[in-house]
């Protein structure tokens, strides 16, 4: 023990103020530019207010403070909601038992997709596909339209056929299987996608932001291809890195490629 002033500062309290300022330093990286970074500073505003009406002594201002600063924590769990759903996913993902679980794809599945992906390309039909990977989606393919059917690129093409009653909103693939078309998905909050990409990319960068799942959407507009995981978009794919990027993370392939990175540097976000 160490004595400091009138605290005595061990090796024990050293540790826990470094755990502290490890946690306070990955959360701050976490929230940075993003919503939760402006709600935590105003939250900071209050509580330094409230240090400083307390030491001037103005009782009703302090008062006023503090009630607010009680709901504080269940306002902290309302707000920062999104990303706590963020962090503990990403806690949960790339352990051994998610990359077992992860191994969804076939090589078959993989072939008709990207030959559907192709040929919407071409066309520029709008298409929206999420891969479940070890997330279930049930929620989501509840409220969408159940489907059960094998994943066939005629199939998927059709669904995605503008004037069509499914066209609308995402088809889901779990376990190879196309299990619901026209499902909703969240759309992303995040401000750094560019505003050249609208509902039909944020709702795939949403989904990826919370879900271990793997996007592939068509733009109508452009015919450009896109894929989402992990929170970050990477646009203008070609058919190739389409291939190697679903290959590496459905399909049954070299070990190394299984589970998502969680390096988003290559992932462009305009
Ligand atoms: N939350 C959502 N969940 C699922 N699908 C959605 C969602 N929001 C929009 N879409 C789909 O995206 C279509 C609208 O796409 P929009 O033009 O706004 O987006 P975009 O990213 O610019 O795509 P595109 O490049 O294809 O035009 C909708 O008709 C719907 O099919």
């Amino acid at each position: 023990m160490i004595p400091i002033g009138f605290i005595e500062f061990g090796i024990k309290d050293l540790l826990e103020t470094l755990v502290i300022a490890l946690v306070l330093y990955y959360l701050y990286r976490w929230i940075r530019g993003t919503f939760a970074i402006q709600a935590a500073l105003g939250l900071l505003f209050i509580i330094l207010l409230n240090a400083g009406v307390g030491l001037l002594g103005f009782t009703t201002l302090n008062f006023l403070l503090r009630s607010v600063l009680d709901v504080g924590v269940l306002a902290v769990f309302i707000i920062f909601q999104p990303e706590i759903r963020k962090l503990l996913y990403n806690l949960g993902q790339n352990t051994s038992l998610d990359r077992f679980l992860g191994r969804t794809g076939s090589v078959d599945m993989v072939s008709e997709v990207i030959e559907a992906v192709r040929n919407m390309a071409q066309t520029k039909t709008g298409a929206l596909i999420v891969f479940a990977r070890t997330s279930s989606l049930q929620d989501l393919v509840d409220v969408g339209v159940k489907l059960d059917a094998r994943v066939n690129a005629s199939l998927l093409q059709t669904i995605f056929q503008k004037d069509t009653p499914l066209h609308d909103g995402a088809v889901i693939i779990r376990n190879n299987r196309i299990v619901a078309a026209s499902c909703y998905l969240p759309i992303s909050q995040n401000p750094n996608i560019s505003s050249v990409f609208g509902t039909r990319h944020r709702a795939a960068v949403g989904i990826s932001e919370t879900n271990n799942v793997f996007v592939v959407v068509v733009s109508e507009e452009t015919g450009r291809i896109s894929i989402a995981k992990n929170g970050a978009l990477s646009s203008g794919l070609s058919i190739q890195k389409l291939r190697s990027e679903m290959e590496a993370s459905l399909g049954e392939v070299k070990e190394e490629g299984v589970g998502f990175s969680a390096e988003k540097a290559d992932l462009e976000m305009n």
